[in-house]
This record gives C-alpha cells, structure tokens and sequence, in this order.
C-alpha cells in the first residue's frame, strides 16, 4: 500500500522528468566548458528521488539511461576527466542507487505514519537528514573513488576533499530544492482548495522587481530575503518551492556566468558560498512555511471547534430556559413562570382598572388512580387533564402546574361571571379525556376554584389562597363541581 497518490498521466510527468534530466546535463556540461567554472550538478539528485518516489522501482528504467546521458555528456561533451567509457556507466548506476535509497526511506516513513511527507515542520527533520544528506553522504565517496580510479593524474588531497565537500554539498541541494516541487505538486489539490482566490500578478512582480535590481546592482541580493518571506507567506510552501529553485537556478547560472554577489576570484569557493547562502534560505524558508502551515490548521480547527461549541451551548441554554419555565411532567408552564407572569397581568389590571380572574383546579381522588392504576397511568392522565384544559382556553389566559394533582388558570381581562363559565367549560373538558388502560377508559373529574380580582388585594398570593379556598369548598361540596369565592366582588 502506497500513501503516495497516483500521477494522473505517467507519460506526460516521464516527459517532463526527462527533458529535466536532459536540460540538466546541457546545463552541467556547459558549465563546464566555462573555463576554471566548477559545475553544480545540482538538480539531477532531486529529480531521481522524483522519479522513483512517482514510478515505484520501475523509476530506475527511466534514471539510469537519464543518469547515463548525464554523467556521458558531462565527462565526455564538457571535456571531464576520463575518456573512457565505464566511468559515466559507474557514476550513472551510483547515482541511480543514490536516489533509489532516499526514495525507499521517504516511503518507508510515509508508510510508518500513514500520511503524505513534509505536511509538517517536525518531519523537516527526517527529510533534511535521512532524504537529503545522508544518501550523498553514502553513495558520493565510491563515486569519487570511481573518478579517481579513472584519471590520468590523481587529485593531490586538498583537491580531493574539495571534490569531496562540493558533490555532497552540491546533491544535498538539489534534493533539497527538487523534491519540495514534487510535495507542492503532489499536495496541489490541498492547497488549490485553501488558497482558491490566490491572485497570479505578485508571483510575477515579485521576482521581476528583484530581477532588476539584481541587474543594476549586483550586490543587491539581500532585496530578496523579503521578497521570499512575502511568497513563503502568499503562496505557501508551493510557492517557497518553486521560487527557491528559480532563485537557485538564476544566481546558479549568474554565478557561472561570473557575476554577482557570489562570483569571487576562485571558482571552487564561490560556487560553495552560493551554497551556503542557499543552504540557510532554503531550511529557513522551508520550517517557516510549514510552521505557518500548521498554525493556520490549528487556528482553522479551533474555529470549528469554537463554533461548534457555541452550538452547543446555545443550544443547551435554550435547553435550560425552557426546563426553568416548563413542567417537565406535563409540558405546560410551571408554577414559577406562572407567577411571574401572573403577577405583570395583575399589575396591569389594576392600572387598566380591568378584571382578573384566578382558578384553581384539582384532580378528584387522584390517589385512587394511582393506587388503582398504577403511577404510570396517572401521569398520563395528569397529561391528559393538561391538554384538555390548554385547549378549552385562549392563548392569552395563563395555564400551569401548581403541584402534584393541582392546576391554577390565571384569566386576564375576565370577569368573575364569565371565569365560572371557563371553569365550567374546564370541568367538562377534563371529565372527557380519558386514558385507555387494559381495555378501559380510565377518566377523572376535577374541582375548581374561582376568585377576582378585588380591590384590597395586594398581591398575587391573595388570590390563589381565596382561590384555593373556593377549591377546598368545593372539594368538601362533594367534588366534581365548580365554587365561585362568595366574598369575590365581580368586576
Ligand atoms: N402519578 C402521579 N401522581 C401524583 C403526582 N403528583 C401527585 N400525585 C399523587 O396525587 C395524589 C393526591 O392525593 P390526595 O392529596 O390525597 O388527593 P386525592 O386523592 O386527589 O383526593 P382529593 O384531592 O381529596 O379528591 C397522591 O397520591 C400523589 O402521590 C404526579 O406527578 N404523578
């Protein structure tokens, strides 16, 4: 299993890795025709771990002859050092062998921890390590043997370690800039989708105002250090990439041409400072990105979860408002809510001078359900009682659960007359709904209440104990009825 996704046409990307191959042999053998012009070689490294990391072990079909034009035209084109034929057949296969062990281990990684590579700052490590130098490390030192083996006079030894240091450091490089475009182009969905109204006219200005004031002033190199931390923060990693190996190229080639910042008067150091410089830019650049990166991931998931969490809690409040006035039995207003709003009604008869009227209802021998019925049925019945009474009312009249078996109704804007018709209407209501248990309808009757407002009442509770007054007289008159408060003055 590969967690490397599939190119989506092999052919075309063989193409592309091969005129790159090729365009890197022209470039490496033209360098060296340039005399003293030490050549870089940087490229060919990254883009046969390319190569193997998008075709698998099939890659080396495609590396080995590319590795062979490489090494044939260098050695044998730029006028090298050996003139037979086996050395750029050795070095072609060293090479090869070189990118196939950086490839193995970059997949062996991904496969370890099942994701793409280099999505992460902390897996940079891994990659400038194990991708990046220990492979030149290992495979350069044959190849440099290879050489010498090969040359009519051997290197004395302060020419040999310079070949040495410049090889690796040159392979390092090229690893180093070439397989982060592969990342970039590999991940392009990922960031096409988070960088959608991605504007094209700064990628083009950027290195364009660079470009010339690299023109008018050689020395003016330093311009690009902000110009790169603006395209590592625009554009990402693709674009750290992908304007890293056009940076390189173009003070490569600079360089080689004998100009700029890096082009002193020995060829071997200038072409290591370049290096160098290149060296601090590219991890700099490349932790930066991926940093950023990851702290957009965590800002975009905390987002979420902020949002989330809101929901939540909105929710959960919306959830307690309605426990804090409801009754959570019946559903219907709770004896709290009830006198909070009983009370702003009451406060607003007496300055309107309207009538009020209050009822208390209770459930007749609501026991002898329970104890007969069990206390399931009377909970539905409670239930049903509520129901009835709710839609016996207007919506405007305020309906509650005082406790137990009890109802209170408050009726704003109701005479006491009319309020002993509701309870009437009330009574008859609560005697129909029934519960059907085993086979049978099981029905209660209740008792009402009912007071008004008075004048000298001074509050809320003067009305509920007159009403719960009229309630016990009616209870003691045999039940089922409804007892209007004598001493009540009808408004
Ligand atoms: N199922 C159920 N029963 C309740 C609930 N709240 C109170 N009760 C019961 O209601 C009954 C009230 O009994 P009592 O106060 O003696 O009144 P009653 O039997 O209705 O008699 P009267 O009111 O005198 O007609 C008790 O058995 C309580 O347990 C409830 O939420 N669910």
């Amino acid at each position: 299993m590969s967690t490397f996704p599939a190119p989506p046409s092999p052919w075309r990307l063989a193409a592309v890795l091969l005129a790159a191959f090729l365009l890197a042999a022209v470039g490496s053998s033209a360098a060296r025709l340039v005399p003293g012009m030490a050549p870089p070689y940087w490229l060919p490294a990254g883009i046969g771990i390319a190569v193997f990391l998008i075709f698998g072990p099939k890659g080396a079909l495609l590396c080995l002859p590319a590795n062979l034009a490489l090494s044939w035209s260098h050695y044998r084109l730029g006028g090298g050092i050996a003139t037979s034929g086996w050395l750029p057949l050795v070095l072609a296969a060293l090479d090869t062998g070189q990118a196939w062990l950086a490839a193995h281990w970059w997949r062996q990684r991904e496969l370890a921890q099942q994701r793409p590579l280099l999505r992460r700052p902390s897996e940079l490590g891994f990659f400038w390590t194990r991708v990046c130098l220990l492979p030149p490390l290992i495979w350069i030192p044959p190849a440099l043997l290879a050489c010498w083996a090969a040359m009519p006079e051997p290197w004395t030894l302060p020419a040999a370690g310079l070949q040495l240091g410049q090889h690796i450091t040159g392979n390092v490089l090229g690893i180093l800039l070439v397989t982060p475009c592969l990342v970039a182009w590999r991940d392009r969905q990922r960031w096409y989708r988070r960088r959608r109204r991605l504007r094209w006219w700064p990628g083009l200005a950027l290195p364009l105002v660079t470009g010339v004031a690299l023109l008018l002033h050689g020395h003016a190199l330093m311009l690009l250090l902000p110009v790169l931390l603006a395209v590592t923060v625009y554009y990402r990693f693709p674009g750290v990439a992908f304007s890293l190996l056009l940076v390189a190229l173009l003070l490569g080639s600079i360089t080689a041409w004998g100009t700029g910042t890096f082009a002193g008067v020995d060829p071997d150091v200038t072409f290591f400072d370049l290096q160098v410089f290149l060296f601090s830019v590219t991890l700099t650049l490349q932790y930066l990105a991926l940093g950023h990166e990851q702290l957009l991931e965590y800002q975009r998931e905390l987002k979420h979860d902020v949002a989330a969490r809101t929901r939540e809690l909105k929710l959960a409040n919306e959830r307690l408002a309605e426990m804090a006035t409801t009754d959570e039995l019946t559903g219907v207003t709770n004896r709290r809510e009830w006198q909070r709003r009983s009370a702003e009604s009451m406060m607003l008869a007496r300055r309107t001078g309207e009538p009020l009227s209050v009822l208390m209802l209770d459930l007749d021998h609501f026991k002898h359900v329970n104890d007969t019925y069990g206390h399931l049925v009377g909970d539905l019945i409670l239930r049903a009682v509520s129901r009835a009474c709710l839609w016996s009312l207007r919506t405007t009249d305020h309906f509650a659960r005082w406790g137990g078996e009890e109802f209170v109704v408050m009726l704003p804007d109701t005479a006491l007359a009319e309020a002993a018709q509701v309870a009437e209407k009330l009574r008859l209501a609560s005697a129909r709904a029934a519960v059907q248990h085993d086979g049978t309808a099981v029905q209660v009757t209740i008792s009402i209440g009912v007071t008004a407002l008075r004048p000298a009442d001074l509050n809320l509770d003067d009305l509920v104990r007159r009403a719960d007054a009229a309630l016990y007289a009616a209870k003691r008159a045999g039940r089922n009825r409804v007892v209007i408060d004598t001493e009540a003055v009808d408004g």
